[in-house]
Parts: C-alpha cells; sequence; structure tokens
C-alpha cells in the first residue's frame, strides 16, 4: 500500500518521534508576519538565543500596512509600532525582510509563492492560520501560534500531532462561471466548519487538476475554514510551470533534480487515506455566504435556508446568524442592499483574480453603482505593479473601484481599511465571523471577485452571469 504526500513530507521531516502521535519536525521554510512575531522575539531575547537558521526564515508586513500611502509614520499608531518592531526584530536576528518601501512586500501567502519560496514537499510555518494556502504547490504548510514562532525561530523545528489525511476528490468539470472559491465554499458547505478538524484534506480529481495555481491557492487557503489544519495538492506540470524561473526556484540541473523529487512526493495511486469524499464539480453553483462562519453559504440565487429543516444546534446557529445578520429565512441575499465591496486577501488578491474581473468589466462595460464603495486590494505590490502594466487599474478606476496598495486590508481590518457601523460587505475575503471586517456590528458575505464585481455593479448579490453574461471559455478562475 502506498502513502499519501502528507505522510511522506511528514515522516521525511521528523527530527524526533514522541511516539504518542507527536513529532518534532523540521522546518523547510518559516514565514514571518507583524501579527503575531513580536512577543516571539521578545521570548528569544529574554533567554539569550538567536535564530537556528536565518536564512530559512523570511518576514514581510501585511496586516496593518495601510493601502492608501506607505509614508511614515502611519497614521494608525498600532500598526506603525508593529511594523517598527518587525524592522527592528528583522534586523537584530538578521532576517530577510521583505519591507514595504523595498516595494517586494504583500501579504504573506501571497509573496512566499510569488517568491518561488513555497516548493512542493517542504514543511513550511508561519503564525498564521491561512497558512494552508501554499499547500497547494503540494508542501505541508501548517498555521502555528507565537509561542510555536519561538521554537520554529530558536531551533527550525517544531512539535506537531501528525493529522489523518481526508481525500476530497472532486470529479467532472465545473459550470460556467463557478470558480475555486466557489468550490472551496461548498466543499465547507457540506463537510462543514469543523468537519476537517484532526484532517489534512487533499484536493484532488478532474476539477483541481485542471485549476491554475492560483486557483488551488484559493481552495487551500480555506481548507483551514473547513477546520483543517492544512490542506494540499498534489504537484504536477502546473506547479513545475509556476515555479519555473521565480527568484528562489532551484535552477539549471538543481531545477531537474527538485522536478524529479518534486513528483516522488506526490500521493502514490495506491495510497491508503483515512477517508475518502467524492463531491460532483458539475453539480456546484456560485456560493455566497449568509452567516457568520464561512459553512453558512447558499448558491447565490437560492433562498435562505429554514431554520426548521435542520437539527436542534444548527438551528441555534442560524438564529445567532440571521439576528446579527439582519436577514430572514426564505429571502435571497439579493434582498439585501450592499454598501461596501472588497476584492482582495490572501484568498482572492492575486493576479487573475483582478485580471478576471477587469475581463467582465470590459466585456459588459458595466460600473460600480452609486452608493456602493468598492476596493480592489492586491494582495502584493508585485500584483499590483503587474495590473498596471497591463492596465488593470485603469479599468477597475473607470469602472468606480479604488485601486489601492497592497496588504490585508479590509479582510481583518487591522488598518484603517474598516466598515463602519451595520455596513454590508461583499467580501472575496475567508472569514465572515462578528466584526471581522473592523465595524463590531459590521457584516460580511463572502463569495468569489467576480461575485463581488458583480455584487458591486448590481448593488446586491446576484449571480454573475446576469451581469456580465457567460463567462468567455479561455478565462477560467
Ligand atoms: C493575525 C493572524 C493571527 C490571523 C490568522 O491567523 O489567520 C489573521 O491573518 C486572520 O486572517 O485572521
Ligand atoms: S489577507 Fe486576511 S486571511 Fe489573509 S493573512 Fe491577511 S488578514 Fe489573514
Amino acid at each position: 500500500m502506498g502513502s499519501t504526500l502528507y505522510n511522506k513530507v511528514f515522516d521525511l521531516h521528523t527530527v524526533r518521534d514522541y511516539g504518542d502521535g507527536r513529532a518534532q519536525l523540521f522546518v523547510g521554510l518559516h514565514l514571518v508576519h507583524e501579527a503575531t512575531s513580536p512577543q516571539a522575539f521578545a521570548m528569544l531575547r529574554e533567554r539569550g538565543l538567536s535564530v537556528a537558521m536565518r536564512e530559512r526564515n523570511v518576514a514581510t508586513a501585511d496586516h496593518v500596512i495601510p493601502t492608501d500611502t506607505i509614508a511614515r509614520p502611519f497614521l494608525d499608531q498600532l500598526g506603525e509600532d508593529m511594523l517598527a518592531q518587525l524592522e527592528t526584530n528583522t534586523q537584530d536576528f538578521g532576517l530577510r525582510f521583505f519591507s514595504p518601501t523595498g516595494g517586494e512586500y504583500g501579504i504573506v501567502h501571497v509573496i512566499g509563492p510569488e517568491q518561488g519560496l513555497t516548493q512542493p514537499g517542504m514543511t513550511i510555518a508561519c503564525g498564521d492560520s491561512h497558512t494552508s494556502t501554499h499547500g497547494a504547490f503540494g508542501a505541508v504548510a501548517l498555521g502555528i501560534g507565537t509561542s510555536q514562532v519561538r521554537d520554529v525561530l530558536a531551533t527550525q523545528t517544531v512539535t506537531m500531532n501528525r493529522l489523518k489525511v481526508r481525500r476530497i476528490q472532486i470529479d467532472g468539470e465545473l459550470a460556467s462561471g463557478v470558480t475555486a472559491k466557489d468550490v472551496i465554499l461548498h466543499v465547507i458547505h457540506e463537510l462543514g466548519v469543523v468537519g476537517g478538524v484532526g484532517y489534512a484534506y487533499e484536493f484532488a480529481g478532474t476539477v483541481i487538476e485542471s485549476m491554475s495555481m492560483d486557483e488551488r491557492m484559493t481552495v487551500c487557503n480555506m481548507a483551514v475554514e473547513g477546520g483543517a489544519r492544512c490542506g494540499y495538492v498534489n504537484p504536477d506540470e502546473t506547479t513545475f510551470a509556476y515555479l519555473k524561473g521565480r527568484p528562489a526556484a532551484p535552477a539549471g540541473e538543481a531545477w531537474d533534480r527538485a522536478v524529479a523529487w518534486w513528483r516522488s512526493i506526490a500521493s502514490d495511486a495506491d495510497a491508503a487515506y483515512d477517508d475518502v469524499v467524492v463531491m460532483d464539480g458539475g453539480a456546484i453553483r456560485p456560493m455566497v455566504t449568509w452567516g457568520i462562519n464561512p459553512g453558512q453559504a447558499v448558491p447565490v440565487d437560492d433562498e435562505l435556508p429554514d431554520p426548521e429543516s435542520v437539527s436542534r444546534d444548527v438551528a441555534d446557529s442560524y438564529a445567532e446568524a440571521y439576528a446579527y445578520m439582519g436577514m430572514k429565512p426564505g429571502t435571497k441575499l439579493g434582498d439585501y442592499p450592499i454598501d461596501v465591496a472588497f476584492i482582495g486577501s490572501c484568498t482572492n488578491g492575486r493576479l487573475s483574480d483582478f485580471v478576471e474581473v477587469s475581463e467582465a468589466l470590459k466585456r459588459s462595460g458595466a460600473r460600480v453603482s452609486p452608493g456602493v464603495r468598492a476596493l480592489a486590494v492586491p494582495g502584493s505590490n508585485a500584483v499590483r505593479e503587474e495590473l498596471v502594466r497591463l492596465g488593470v487599474d485603469k479599468v477597475l478606476e473607470e469602472a468606480g473601484f479604488e485601486f489601492r496598495l497592497a496588504g490585508c486590508s479590509m479582510c481583518l481590518a487591522m488598518n484603517t481599511d474598516k466598515l463602519v457601523g451595520r455596513e454590508l460587505a461583499a467580501s472575496s475575503s475567508n472569514r465572515n465571523f462578528k466584526g471581522r471586517q473592523g465595524s463590531p456590528t459590521g457584516r460580511t458575505m463572502i463569495m468569489s471577485p467576480l461575485a463581488v464585481a458583480a455584487a458591486a455593479v448590481n448593488g446586491s448579490v446576484c449571480d454573475p452571469a446576469t451581469v456580465f453574461g457567460p463567462a468567455p471559455v479561455a478565462s477560467a478562475s
């Protein structure tokens, strides 16, 4: 019986097996950001420790970066302090820092892949739950807490439980206009927000295999929203083509050796899984969340679910969600006008996300509805520069979007981009928790970037096809 990528990578990186399901794992790449690292560095200082393997640690600033100007000092004092600390810490401990002034900065889960730092077969850790994103390359990528950030800095290892592996096989072909975001919202809706607890999710099947790397990253990014600590896709030609020529990717003879090794760590055809779930990709429709966790989602034109039709526990969570969102069972999301449209985040702030939206806007000549504030926030400065080179910034601005500087922006609002009061947002991010976008009463609906753009134009949620027409065959996303 063969093995899975997860178990192969776990075994190959085990430095010590505690014999109780836990192992001390070598961490190939540690990504550091300003929000979860200050205390970890402070703990190193307290104990007089240095960073064990500096070259395997890379830092960036993303959560607190303003998206209107990065002139210092930032207006937001907390953000200014956090960035200043990261500057001092990376300098004192000798770590590479993709700084806002250096031009290579961006959301940690966007720049790792962009730089070619994220590679198949690696163990990757970061003090951030959406580290699962990097699994799109066939890495075992784990979100860790601040005390583990300290451990990795000091030892380049981290203690982890071995997870079970669930293969989520999505067969068939997506219908026109259905995106990677809809796929993962569908998976979470089907399996639940805690359904993946204790598991690594292996995403497979023809739908996943035919996705671009940007799309695979969208899927793996939200594995953690389904409860799985990590999600991954077995590396293939799409993975290799993406990595080739990236700054940190192997080159020359080392490239060929790397590709051979990357192929070898993919799950074997006869691998044993702890669980297998098969889904029909053709049945997936554009999905939008209506509630306060990412599993509370419906196909875009469906009526909101009836609490009477579900179990008592679920009905209670529905009641809480309906009260918070100010929505009613039996209505449709299109009945509720939106105030804000946000395209960005580590889920959907990549080049193809904005290109797809700009093509749809150009094709239709559609404009943002008056009264809707629409933000387009690239996931990294490199994405931003490429969008400017392609003229996408102009298309977005002419349609009524604010085209802003790179960062996490309104995904979590640890900066000046925030909802106000009870504003309702259509958002391409990954979390719709209460107060998530900066206002304690603000409301978030998660959807694909295309659906956000359609909602911005329409003034309320709708099937993107009604605004933009059917998606052209070549522009899959
Ligand atoms: C700030 C950080 C710890 C957090 C995370 O872990 O995901 C953030 O990125 C988020 O998206 O909520
Ligand atoms: S974009 Fe959002 S989800 Fe991603 S790291 Fe930033 S705050 Fe977290």
